[in-house]
């Protein structure tokens, strides 16, 4: 396994935003996590990247509890997460959001230590290294034809799929994906379903967050049901959508 959340729960004051929630996640498969707002959903990813601390649980990350460390160490881990909205800067171009994103990649590359020897300059080799691997993400990403367009020319599917290289930059096992296909059109979707089907070919497992059922039906091997921040269903994704308390938590009871 190379994901297993065991009892995770958060509490924020009173409130209860994930509830006793175990899941795991093998290797190579893309997993969805369904559940209407408010169920827990971005809460859970972000207990799983470091960004909160879980009230008590614990996340294993190949055998070894990660609930404590930083975003920063989950990450070198090779736990990365995408953001709804990625923050970019609108006067750089893709490429040069590519590079800032390459900082873990040299980190990982060299080793920390060895990091700071760079402050003077990369040694000979390794900046082209790092051009070929952002040609080929931008490549996977469908994002070279606007490699030198700034971002504020994106479209909002740019700008996300944009978010999506920029992480994949970090060199992923398990890439955390939150709404990646929340205000995007249907051909955007399409594009995004055919990215995330080549990420997997590329050996990235994926953990994906939607409210786009269609979507995530398509593409998701395994699914979870969030509702009040408890699983109410787990298993295939079909299974999961045709289950009788997702569909009355989505739609509620009447309509179930
Ligand atoms: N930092 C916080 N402080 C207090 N309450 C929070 C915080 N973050 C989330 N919550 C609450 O926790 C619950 C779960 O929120 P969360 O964002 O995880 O749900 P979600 O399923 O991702 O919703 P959505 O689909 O709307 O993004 C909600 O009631 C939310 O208001």
């Amino acid at each position: 396994m190379l994901l297993d959340v065991k009892s995770l729960t958060k509490r924020f004051g009173g409130l209860t935003a994930v509830s006793n929630v175990a899941f795991g996640i093998e290797r190579g498969e893309i997993i969805g996590i369904f559940g209407p707002n408010g169920s827990g959903k971005t809460t859970t990813l972000s207990l799983i990247a470091g960004i909160l601390k879980p009230t008590s649980g614990v996340i294993l990350w190949k055998g070894n509890d990660i609930s404590t460390l930083s975003p920063f160490e989950v990450a070198q881990q090779g736990l990365v997460k995408t953001f709804q909205n990625p923050q970019l800067f609108p006067e750089l171009t893709v490429v040069e959001h590519m590079r800032i994103a390459c900082h873990l990649h040299i980190k990982r590359e060299l080793g920390i230590n060895r990091l700071r020897t760079l402050i003077g300059g990369m040694p000979v080799g390794l900046d082209r290294l790092l051009e070929q691997k952002i040609d080929q993400v931008l490549a996977l990403c469908r994002l070279s034809s606007q490699r030198n367009e700034q971002a504020a020319a994106l479209s909002y599917g740019g700008e996300k799929m944009l978010g999506v290289a920029m992480g994949m930059l970090c060199e992923p096992e398990l890439l955390l994906l939150d709404e990646p296909a929340s205000g995007l059109g249907h051909d955007e979707i399409a594009n995004l379903d055919a990215v995330l089907r080549d990420l997997k070919s590329h050996g990235v497992t994926l953990c994906i967050i939607d409210h786009k059922v269609g979507f995530l039906g398509r593409l998701a091997d395994r699914s979870i049901a969030l509702h009040h921040g408890a699983v109410i269903a787990s298993g295939k994704t079909s299974d999961v959508l045709a289950d009788e308390s997702v569909v009355a938590a989505y739609l509620g009871k009447k309509h179930a």
